[in-house]
């Protein structure tokens, strides 16, 4: 098992940098979904009553994207959840952050602006070549210690997850330590049954390794949203294309072609691909179409109902399901038929469940589920996926490795 220091180690009263993850979903610049900042507000909050002087560091979106914002809304999210002041250093690592940090007393809490607006964060390195980055050169100096806290982005081997653990004494936040915890366990099970996964979402770098390792647990995955029509256009279908400037499908097709068209070769007893999706017609109506149906030219938004009711159907005679990404446009809901009915299906029966994916654990509290209808929610996708596919995750190694 691996092993690392967490929070009871710490000594009190000391001078913290701490990474987690407030990751979310943003329209028009304004932060719609507050699970994550709930849970690190719990690790926070036990900081400060050790009397630890907090710095946070996080990221939001990635460069290019529309999500990729300033964090100071993030500020006074947090700032509500913890009931204490959060100062929002519009800075990551330059002069005003280092004064702020200067400034910084015991029992402070200040948040550094986006930690991927510094050079050096971005791309994936190894964890010593982000060492010696001028990010972490520069605040590691600063500081007595680094809390991993940030599960969500811990399959990342970015500089603010791995580079500090390499010069720092470091330790691991209340939701690295949980989420790893919970996920282990998971692992460890054996179920009775059929084994189902319900993949959707958006990323298909997360989703494809996670077909090709969890070949033996998983008896069958059902597969939606874009992941699902990638998937689909391997198999010839007209769907899967960038027809609304998203840029979601055609890079990663372009990415990923080989992989998806091999995966569906060799895997395709398991694969359950929608067999009906649903867009918006002229009247903005949700209408829905079966494959023989579908045009490149039109944008599918959901699952049709016909899909839905099948993947239901798998899931709730399944002893085990997993899910990890929607199967539909959910925050929009003439598109979310397809994820609620699934997540329906699996809360009516008593099956053993995990819902992860930052997006995704968001349906509970949008489409009003009972959490204890599921036996496990985790703030995280890709990550908590690598993790029970076995892999490693680079920002729990790092920690593990710390001295
Ligand atoms: N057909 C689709 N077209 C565009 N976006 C989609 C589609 N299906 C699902 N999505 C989007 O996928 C997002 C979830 O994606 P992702 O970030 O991969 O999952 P998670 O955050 O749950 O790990 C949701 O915000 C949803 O709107
Ligand atoms: O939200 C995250 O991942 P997730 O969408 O897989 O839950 C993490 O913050 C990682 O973000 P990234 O996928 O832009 O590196």
């Amino acid at each position: 098992m691996t092993t690392f220091q967490t929070i009871d180690d710490l000594e009190s009263g000391r001078r913290l940098l701490v990474r987690i993850d407030v990751n979310a979903a943003v329209e028009d610049g304004t932060v719609q979904d507050d699970r994550r900042f709930a849970r690190h507000a719990e690790t926070i909050r036990e900081l400060l009553a050790d009397d630890h002087a907090v710095a946070l560091l996080a990221h939001q979106g990635r460069p290019g994207r529309e999500t990729f914002v300033s964090l100071e809304g993030h500020a006074d999210i947090l700032a509500d959840h913890l009931d204490h002041p959060v100062a929002f250093v519009a800075d990551t690592c330059g002069d005003e952050a280092l004064a702020a940090i200067d400034d910084l007393e015991l029992g402070d809490v200040i948040l550094l602006e986006n930690v991927r607006m510094c050079d050096g964060e971005l791309p994936e390195e190894e964890p010593d070549v982000k060492a010696e980055t001028d990010l972490v050169r520069t605040l590691a100096r600063e500081f007595d210690a680094y809390i991993g806290d940030a599960y969500p982005a811990a399959h990342r081997s970015h500089a603010s997850i791995v580079g500090f653990p390499q010069v720092m004494d470091a330790y691991a936040g209340r939701v690295m330590e949980q989420e790893y915890t919970a996920i282990r366990a998971v692992r460890e099970r054996t179920f009775d049954g059929p084994v189902t996964m319900v993949l959707g979402g958006t990323k298909a770098e997360d989703t494809i390794p996670i077909l090709e390792r969890l070949d033996d647990t998983v008896d069958r995955f059902c597969l939606g949203g874009v992941v699902g029509e990638l998937f689909l256009r391997a198999g010839g279908h007209d769907v899967g294309y960038d027809v609304a400037g998203t840029a979601l499908f055609d890079h990663q097709w372009e990415d990923h072609r080989t992989d998806l068209e091999r995966i569906l070769e060799t895997s395709r007893d398991r694969l359950f691909l929608p067999t009906d999706l649903a867009y918006e017609d002229d009247a903005g109506k949700r209408t829905e179409v079966s494959l023989e149906g579908t045009s490149k030219e039109r944008p599918f938004l959901d699952v049709g109902s016909e899909t839905a009711d099948r993947y239901a159907d798998l899931a709730a005679d399944s002893a085990a399901v997993f899910v990890k990404g929607a199967l539909g446009v959910f925050e929009d809901d003439r598109f979310a038929d397809g994820t609620v009915t699934v997540l329906s299906a699996i809360a009516d029966t008593d099956c053993f469940s995990v819902i992860g994916g930052g997006d995704t654990a968001r349906v509970i509290e949008l489409y009003e589920f009972d959490e204890d209808d599921f036996s496990q929610v985790s703030i995280a996708g890709g990550a908590y996926v690598r993790a029970l596919a076995g892999e490693s995750l680079v920002g729990i190694g790092a920690l593990a490795d710390n001295p």
